[in-house]
């Protein structure tokens, strides 16, 4: 079954610290979701939003044309996995909070919860609080993956793991979304190792969305050409210039925005060198502060 998440002209006000403005998006099932910003962008402020956490000082937000503040029965089709810090936790240990996990989600898989316990190596007979980093961080992992909702969050909760278990993640995630049609939000700073994971891209900068678009697309507009300096200047006259960089006669420009292939034919044809920028690069520049 296919579900829509609808954010309408949401906004979120701590005190008069703006942290979201005006953000609008129809997200759907059978998609993964790079959610990307700066530190202190908004994109936990967003995910607490959907997960029903807090409510939006303005706008509304829908799953399947319902309102989520509105239906709490909703609540169980989402799953937000965040950093959070077991410390203080009573449980005996993780085996029994999983127990109870079971009774509240009706989505949670208890067998594929089992092979992703075995497969991260999660010892379940230990209590929560005397987790290590890697530990709690495999745990979120694992509750999100089971937990089959239909809308599942992972604000950074990989942080914690090394760079080969961030792998077997990424393998499991995409295993995982090609099994099932989830919609998955995964907020990151890991944007290069990430990106081959995202069908689609949204980025937030100072709370407001300044990128919502399928991954190729979006990443098709950003353009780096190199050569004559007059030569790059013809071409990229009128255009969004993101960076440059002159070296004597030649210089490299890049820009973004709308390159067609007719475009690219002429470029060539003039030797200019032409070449597609990175998700990370594209990030940098349209997220640049001036200094
Ligand atoms: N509980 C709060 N009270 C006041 N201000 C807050 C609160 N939570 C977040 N903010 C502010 O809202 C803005 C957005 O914060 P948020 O945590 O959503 O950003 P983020 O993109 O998730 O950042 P990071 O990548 O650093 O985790 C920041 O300016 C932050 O200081």
């Amino acid at each position: 079954m296919t579900h829509k998440l609808e954010l309408k002209n949401i906004s979120l006000t701590y005190g008069k610290q703006q942290s979201l403005n005006d953000v609008t998006t129809v997200l759907e099932s059978g998609k993964i979701y790079g959610l990307i910003g700066r530190n202190g962008a908004g994109k936990t402020s967003l995910l607490s939003l959907v997960a029903s956490y807090r409510l939006p000082t303005l706008g509304t937000i829908t799953f399947d044309g319902n309102e989520l503040f509105e239906h709490p029965n909703h609540m169980k089709n989402i799953h937000f996995g965040y950093d959070r810090v077991y410390k203080d936790e009573a449980i005996e240990n993780a085996n029994k909070y999983l127990e109870s996990v079971k009774l509240h989600r009706p989505h949670f898989d208890e067998t594929y919860a089992d092979q992703l316990i075995s497969k991260f190596k999660i010892d379940v007979n230990k209590p929560l609080s005397k987790f290590s980093k890697g530990m709690v961080a495999a745990f979120h992992i694992m509750l999100g993956l089971a937990n089959r909702t239909p809308v599942t969050i992972f604000d950074e909760v990989y942080l914690g793991l090394d760079a080969p278990t961030r792998e077997m993640f990424y393998q499991e995630l995409l295993k995982e979304h090609e099994r099932n049609d989830r919609m998955f939000i995964l907020s990151t700073h890991l944007v290069s190792e990430m990106e081959h994971l995202f069908d689609h891209i949204l980025i937030l900068h100072h709370g407001k969305l300044v990128a919502d678009e399928d991954f190729e697309t979006f990443t098709n507009r950003g353009v780096k050409l190199i050569g004559a300096n007059e030569i790059v200047d013809e071409f990229t006259a009128n255009k969004h210039i993101l960076h440059e960089e002159k070296l004597g006669g030649t210089k490299a420009t890049t820009i973004y925005g709308e390159f067609k292939e007719e475009d690219w034919r002429r470029a060539k044809l003039k030797d200019l060198e032409v070449s597609p920028i990175s998700l990370q690069h594209l990030f940098t520049y349209l997220t640049k502060e001036e200094a």
